[in-house]
């Protein structure tokens, strides 16, 4: 290669020698070299060292693989959430300052989703208290695609057919609290002046729009004609009234989220994302990794890879969703979607040897909506005439569950059931417990008979 050709590669001509290079220069150079050649190998061979010992306390620790599947808005990526507090509650408790974003983006899509059916049954015109609020809250309802950006890291999602009815939507990617953390080195509490320089904007200005306004949110939230349309047409999302009746507290200028806030937050999974948790089980030690997935129809190809090397399920199917559709095809009611899904999982000849543990989720949501006397006929209309309560309801999918599980299973494959709200700390980790101690019981089995 020639001497201009290699100049004109920035790269190349940092590394070259000066061409006027005295030969006491070169030594010196060539003595610099040597020892950063050094300190690199050092660093390759503590790398690889990592490696090895990560591989060999592997080898030693048995890997149990469990995957949480359902459809969007099932509780998944919730329950991860309670795994980590069981098994890594200072974890937990460190990254609680990264929901805040998350936490903001819920009560600004709440708001604009407001708005907008408010706007389509035409209540501006007939409420001026309602036109004036809008005015108001409008600026803060404009900040949700630049939140769903930061939030994202960047990733703009849009005509997937997952996206909210109500616009931009935020995704979590692997790795999402990493990036999260170091653009937020300082955090709040430690009172670091520096801080508001390492928070992005979009959360910034959300933060002191929210606290402007909070008394307006508020408002709104408890306007008669809100309340109304939020027991009917207007679809919010499960946690939206939650964050939209504490907003006093979240407006709060060091507002850190709680672990509730953390497990009320709504940010839907992209893919699957792996999490690892050191566990001792039934005396044993074992690394219990759990997968996470992206529960919209889009994302469903992608579980598949996943499913040859694992040992149990849990199937999360959300029973409050009766009067609900999916966001990525309005003609599907969700629970039928879950039935379809739940058909598939029991079907399928790679999973037959699973140890299968169903979760019907979102008790507590079933309940209420029970309580404000919405219908599961007007749905669902083989209810027939069965009393609207809860054990009924409850006890009515199940069944219907319960028997696709009959209908389909091969094998020899038992199924675990449980009524769940997994944002019930107290319940769902009385659950987990259970739940691990089965599955362990089935992989130590399993073992002994190969
Ligand atoms: N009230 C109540 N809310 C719940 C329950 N389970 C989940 N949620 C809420 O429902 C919303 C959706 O839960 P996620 O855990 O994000 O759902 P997901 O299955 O991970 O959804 P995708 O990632 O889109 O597949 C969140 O706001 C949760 O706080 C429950 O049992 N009761
Ligand atoms: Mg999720």
């Amino acid at each position: 290669m020639l001497r201009h050709d290699v100049l004109e590669d920035p790269l190349t001509a940092a590394l070259q020698p000066p061409l006027d290079e005295t030969p006491e220069e070169k030594t010196k150079r060539l003595k610099r070299e040597i020892k950063a050649k050094r300190v690199s190998d050092g660093i390759d061979v503590a790398l690889r060292a990592e490696r090895d010992e990560l591989k060999r306390r592997r080898a030693q620790r048995p890997e149990v693989k469990l995957l949480l599947l359902g459809q969007a808005s099932s509780g998944k990526s919730t329950l991860l959430k309670q795994f980590q507090l069981y098994y890594a509650p200072d974890m937990v408790d460190a990254q609680r300052s990264s929901w805040r974003p998350v936490v903001y983006f819920n009560i600004i899509k709440a708001i604009a989703g407001i708005l907008d059916a408010l706007e389509q049954v035409a209540y501006f015109d007939s409420h001026p208290e309602l036109a004036q609020l809008r005015m108001t809250l409008l600026p803060l309802a404009d900040l949700e695609p630049a939140l769903a950006v930061q939030i994202s890291g960047g990733v703009y999602v849009t005509g997937t057919g997952t996206s909210s009815p109500y616009g931009q939507d935020a995704y979590v990617r692997p790795g999402w609290q990493t990036l999260a953390k170091g653009k937020m080195k300082s955090s709040r509490t430690t009172g670091d002046s520096a801080y508001s320089s390492h928070i992005p904007a979009a959360e910034e200005t959300a933060a002191w729009r929210i606290a402007a306004c909070k008394d307006d949110i508020h408002a709104l939230w408890l306007h008669p004609a809100v309340q109304a349309l939020s027991k009917k047409q207007l679809q919010l999302e499960d946690s939206a009234a939650f964050f939209l009746e504490s907003i006093q507290r979240i407006a709060w200028p060091d507002y850190v989220p709680s672990v509730d806030d953390v497990l009320h937050v709504r940010l839907q999974t992209l893919g699957v994302t792996e999490h690892q948790f050191e566990v001792s089980l039934l005396g044993k030690n074992v690394n219990l990794c759990l997968y996470d997935v992206g529960g919209a129809r889009g994302h469903r190809p992608k579980w598949v890879p996943y499913f040859d090397s694992a040992h149990a399920i849990i199937f999360l199917a959300p029973l409050s969703a009766y009067d609900q559709y999916l966001e990525e095809d309005r003609r599907t009611n969700r629970i039928d979607d879950s039935l379809q899904l739940w058909t598939e999982i029991c079907k399928n000849q790679v999973l037959k040897n699973l140890h299968l543990v169903l979760f019907l989720n979102k008790t507590d949501v079933l309940k209420a909506k029970l309580a404000a006397g919405i219908k599961v006929k007007k749905y669902i209309t083989s209810f027939g005439d069965r009393p609207n309560e809860y054990t009924e309801v409850s006890q009515y999918f199940r069944a219907h569950f319960l028997q696709v599980h009959r209908r389909n299973v091969t094998g020899r494959r038992v199924l675990y059931t449980h009524f769940t709200s997994v944002i019930d700390t107290k319940a769902t980790q009385t659950i987990i417990v259970n739940v691990a101690d089965s599955i362990m019981r089935d992989y130590f089995a399993e073992a002994r008979l190969v």
